[in-house]
């Protein structure tokens, strides 16, 4: 309540003094965008995006040093693993991609529409309508108030506003297409769109609940028992699919063929894979319930699903690559585009492993294990970290009207300390993952289970180490990036870096993101 009261508290004052400031300096201060796009929600996004990023990976970075170390628990309770894995998962999937999202969608649908954002006054509240989300969520956590659904753990309050924060960024994505002046709706909107809109459908669904009081925080959920782990599961298994899969296709559609100044390869393809994934990855939640009280039939369904799953998800990929066609060479000179690539290769990598471990047999080891955690990394820091690096290099300079970023040679160790973090990361998981699930069902002569837990745990500790380092140095090109981008919102550039044709712009020269034969 102190939160919503400050809040308010700042709301009123800037709306008291934006309205002074428009009358005093009108033709004085040129307001920030007189142009043809409203930028301004979208260079705030930026700025949230690379802080909220640095929040969460540092969080990430404290808790795997919990799990290697756990005296840093320190006794106390708001700092205890238990509280600050959900500010992490929150911290780098709501607030760090959420705000990605939301800003470049801003900026791809305005573009690819040739239309000014709808409802500018809206786009803002949703802008810091969400800020506050972020803040509700987290504070909440610290304090122990959860639900206690994995990625859904914000309780009641907090989910009321979301929902009428999201229901008004939906109105100004819907408008700003609505009053588009380029027939044709691009493919990144189409990912955009589902994103949104099936967010906000399982957002309602999963989060059904009765509130026990009205001033206290806890609610009780509507479902229960097999029922409440399948709505669950359904929910994560789909936020994964559209909050951290088709929401990031539409940037990867917009930002790679820019950044490579190409057509997308295919654009039929493009087509196809997005009614396949957006069809296929609804059904595969069970996935995450095998060998569970759920019934047998659910479960092959979800695998089921998920096999086929690869194919789409692999159309996306290649159609990603594809479009380097006659333009490889770039990736020798551009770390903004080699950024991309090593995203397109994580998120191939992750959509093979993700279907791997659905077949029930391969989830009998994994399951439960630091593979899960291995799998979820590799998309989590390759496919979505990379892909937001690269469009917030591509985006900086464009949005404050600079010639060119800071400096290009730190985006390229920014690239190498990233690669090797995930390397770090994914592989002391894979070996941590097997050795869990292996030590776990082992048997000795005598019909008894040959280690205790507490041996594996004991096993699993190098691993733990070698993944905090994995994460300290994804953390540290991370930290070069907030450097970089600063200097460059700033106007700094770094001396004797010849001038880069990379993020030189030149709106004459701009290939059109469609293949002219297309459809
Ligand atoms: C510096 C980088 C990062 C480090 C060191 C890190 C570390 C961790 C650790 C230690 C856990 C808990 C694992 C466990 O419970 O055994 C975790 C969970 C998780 N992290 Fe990260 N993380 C990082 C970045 C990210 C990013 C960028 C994302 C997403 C965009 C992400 C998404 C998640 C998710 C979804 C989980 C929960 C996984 C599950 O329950 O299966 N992490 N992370
Ligand atoms: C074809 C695509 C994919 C399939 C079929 C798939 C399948 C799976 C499976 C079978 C699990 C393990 C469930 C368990 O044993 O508990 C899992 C966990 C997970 N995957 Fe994927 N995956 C895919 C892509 C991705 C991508 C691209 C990301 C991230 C960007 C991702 C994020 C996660 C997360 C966060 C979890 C952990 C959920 C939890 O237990 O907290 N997956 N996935
Ligand atoms: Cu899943």
């Amino acid at each position: 309540m102190l939160i919503c009261a400050v809040a308010a508290g700042l709301g009123l004052i800037a709306t008291l003094r934006g309205s002074d400031i428009d009358a005093i300096s009108r033709g004085i201060l040129r307001s920030p965008d007189q142009g043809k796009y409203d930028d301004e929600p979208i260079r705030w996004g930026v700025i949230a995006t690379v802080f909220w990023g640095m929040a969460g990976f540092l969080a990430g970075l404290y808790i795997a040093l919990e799990l290697a170390f756990p005296a840093l628990n320190l006794g106390l309770e708001f700092i205890n693993f238990g509280r600050l894995r959900p500010l992490h998962t929150s911290a780098v999937i709501f607030a760090f991609g959420g705000n990605a999202l939301i800003a470049t969608s801003y900026y791809v649908v305005q573009r690819t529409c040739r239309a000014r954002l709808a409802f500018p006054g809206l786009a803002r509240f949703v802008f810091w309508g969400y800020q506050l989300f972020i803040v509700l969520a987290a504070t909440g956590y610290l304090m122990g108030i959860t639900q206690g659904k994995e990625y859904a753990e914000p309780e009641w309050y907090v989910d009321l506003w979301l929902t009428i924060v999201w229901v008004a960024y939906l109105v100004v994505f819907v408008g700003t297409i609505l009053k588009r002046s380029e027939p044709h709706i691009y493919v990144a909107n189409w990912f955009y769109l589902s994103f949104i809109l099936t967010v906000a459908m399982l957002h309602l669904v999963n989060n059904a609940s009765i509130p026990i009081s009205f001033f206290g925080s806890k609610s009780i959920s509507v479902y229960a028992g097999v029922q409440s782990a399948l709505v669950q599961w359904w929910y994560g298994h789909n936020a994964v699919g559209f909050f951290l899969t088709a929401g990031f296709l539409g940037m990867m559609y917009y930002f790679v063929p820019k950044q490579a100044n190409r057509p997308v390869y295919s654009y039929r393809l493009s087509i196809i894979h997005f009614w396949a994934l957006i069809f296929l990855y609804i059904w595969a939640g069970p996935h995450h319930l095998h060998y569970t009280a759920l019934p047998d039939w659910a479960q092959t369904l979800g695998m089921v699903f998920s096999i086929m799953l690869w194919m789409p998800s692999w159309g996306g990929m290649i159609n990603g690559l594809m479009t380097l066609n006659g333009a490889w060479d770039k990736l020798r000179t551009d770390p903004i585009m080699r950024m991309f690539v090593m995203s397109l290769a994580f998120y191939g990598m992750s959509t093979f492993e993700g279907p791997m471990m659905s077949i029930k047999t391969v989830n009998s080891l994994s399951h439960y294990t630091d593979w899960t955690i291995g799998h979820v990394h590799s998309g989590a820091l390759g496919w979505n970290g990379m892909v937001t690096f690269g469009a917030l290099y591509y985006l900086t300079p464009r949005l404050w009207n600079r010639e060119r970023l800071y400096s290009l040679r730190m985006v390229g160790w920014h690239f190498w300390l990233a690669t090797l973090g995930i390397v770090f990361y994914a592989a002391s998981m894979w070996v941590a993952g097997v050795t869990q699930g292996l030590m776990w069902r082992e048997y000795g002569p005598d019909g008894y289970l040959v280690n205790s837990f507490v041996e594996t745990v004991k096993a699993l500790h190098p691993m733990y180490v070698a993944r905090a380092f994995g994460g300290l140095l994804y953390l540290s090109g991370a930290s070069i990036m907030t450097y970089n981008i600063t200097r460059t919102i700033l106007g700094h550039k770094l001396r004797d870096e010849a001038p880069l044709n990379e993020t030189a712009f030149d709106p004459a020269k701009d290939v059109p993101l469609k293949p002219a034969a297309a459809l």
